[in-house]
């Protein structure tokens, strides 16, 4: 999801890479699956397959959990699960803030894949007076005057920004002052936050981005191209902007 950025060292507590950290809630989504069916072990290909991650990689992996299988019977899904949750600090609840009730917020709001992974939502919280009190996914939205409150009265650690551009910058900043220390933009804009602060930044026209780019590439090998209209300067501009992350990172998306 987005340009995965957090500003923090490439290795996190008792060594992990980051890289690794980041294919977790793969195999997770995978096992869950495999739990779901009651499947009791699952050999490193299969989950390999399943999450989409190459097997040796895997492996290495789940060597930084201390998790090594057992030769024939491959590795047990409820343990690794448990493990996983554990490692990604899933196994306690999270609550989160939306600030920013429009399209997204509301369809973020709705999406259940939030609570069914240990993330409550606190709080929706938007800027228009007229939407304060109005139900969104069962929830009243409360005005942004009130975020400080929701955040200490919450301990809210974790918050989600759906506003405009314009006005990321300014709510990450309250966020952050009111003692958040990890955000999910969605908004078109690289975000400045102190030392110790993760951001992560999801954004879907970057992904179709790339996408197209291999799509050229494909009809490039079959045939030559058909000439692209030459767009306008601001929109070329604008376009590369939004791809390149604070240190031209690559983007990655949410795992559903
Ligand atoms: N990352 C992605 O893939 C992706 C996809 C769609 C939209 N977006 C971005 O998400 C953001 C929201 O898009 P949308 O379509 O929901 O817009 P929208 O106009 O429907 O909603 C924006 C909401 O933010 C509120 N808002 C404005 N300023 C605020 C502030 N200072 N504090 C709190 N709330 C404030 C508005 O009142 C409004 O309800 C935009 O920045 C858009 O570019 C990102």
């Amino acid at each position: 999801m987005a340009t995965g950025r957090t500003h923090r060292p490439a290795t996190r507590s008792r060594g992990i890479p980051e890289a690794t950290v980041a294919r977790l809630p793969l195999y997770l989504r995978a096992l869950t699956a495999l739990s779901e069916r009651s499947v009791p072990t699952v050999s490193s290909e299969e989950l390999a397959t399943a999450a989409g991650v190459n097997s040796a990689k895997l492996r290495k992996d789940f060597s930084y959990l201390g998790s090594y299988g057992t030769r024939g019977v491959g590795y047990d899904v409820e343990y690794l699960v448990y493990q996983i949750s554990r490692e990604l600090g899933l196994t306690q609840d999270w609550p989160v803030v939306i600030v920013g009730i429009g399209n997204l917020g509301a369809a973020l709001a709705n999406y259940g894949g939030f609570a069914s992974r240990g993330f409550r939502v606190a709080a929706l919280i938007d800027a228009d007076p007229a939407m304060a009190g109005k139900p969104v996914a069962g929830l009243p939205v409360r005005h942004t005057d009130e975020l400080e409150a929701i955040i200490s009265d919450n301990g809210v650690s974790i918050g989600v920004i759906a506003t405009p551009a314009g006005a990321a910058q300014q709510v990450c900043d309250r966020l952050v002052a009111a003692g958040v220390t990890s955000i999910l933009n969605f908004a078109p804009t690289v975000l400045s936050v102190p030392e110790g602060v993760d951001v992560r930044k999801v954004d879907l026209s970057i992904e179709l981005q790339i996408l197209a780019f291999h799509e050229q590439r494909k009809a490039g090998e079959e045939n030559t191209p058909s000439p692209v209209p030459p767009r306008s300067g601001a929109a070329v501009r604008a376009a590369a902007e939004n791809r390149k992350g604070p240190d031209g990172d690559v983007p990655a998306v949410m795992p559903a």
